[in-house]
């Protein structure tokens, strides 16, 4: 298979860890739009926000998005890349959109464990649980209207792995 496949969904469920595995197994280039927008800005997503705001960071994530698609390419992208429209246009038409789907306790259990705060600014100002929850609220339909695959991400990454290759090889049957 060699369309863009394009991970979504919010902070913590594991874009980043599953597209490298993802990668391994299928032989495909991994590319993370966080990272590729933070090396290319030489900064990172919270000075962006700190110095520019939300809405200059979510231009730059846009055309980081379309900068980065190509063949055979799996793509972790950022938990907001589905905010805009044209964003969840362009997955759909270019690629395949794998939502990784977690509840709020998974979550918040990892982004505690792992904040990365330079590249996890606030979104609300609220404590993490609350955020996550909040923001999750808001978003989950826009993940599923973006996804052509929605896979449990509660599981071991190598599960979730397993998971997406199995809705890709029944996809490319029927
Ligand atoms: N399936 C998993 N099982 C257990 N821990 C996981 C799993 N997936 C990710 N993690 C852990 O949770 C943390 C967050 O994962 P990751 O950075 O991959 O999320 P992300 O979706 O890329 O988040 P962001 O949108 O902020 O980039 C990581 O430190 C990782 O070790
Ligand atoms: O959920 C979000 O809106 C974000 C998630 C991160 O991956 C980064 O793209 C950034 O911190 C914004
Ligand atoms: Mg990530």
């Amino acid at each position: 298979m060699t369309q863009p496949i394009f991970l979504v969904g919010p902070r913590g469920c594991g874009k980043t860890t599953v597209g490298l595995e993802l990668a391994r197994v299928s032989q495909s280039q991994f590319v993370d739009t966080d990272h590729w927008l933070q090396t290319q800005a030489r900064q990172t997503i919270a000075e962006i926000v700190e110095k520019e705001g939300w809405e200059s960071f979510r231009a730059r994530e846009s055309d980081t998005l379309e900068a980065v698609t190509a063949p055979s390419t799996i793509i972790a992208t950022g938990g907001g890349i589905i905010l805009a429209e044209r964003n969840r246009q362009f997955m759909r038409e270019k690629g395949i959109v794998i939502y990784l789907c977690a509840p709020v306790s998974t979550l918040v259990e990892r982004l505690e464990a792992f904040p990365e705060e330079g590249q996890r600014p606030t979104l609300t100002g609220k404590p993490i649980s609350e955020e996550v929850s909040e923001i999750l609220a808001e978003r989950d339909a826009l993940y599923r209207e973006a996804a052509h695959h929605v896979i449990d991400a509660a599981q071991s990454p190598e599960q979730v792995v397993n998971q997406i290759v199995t809705a890709l090889r029944l996809a490319c049957a029927s």
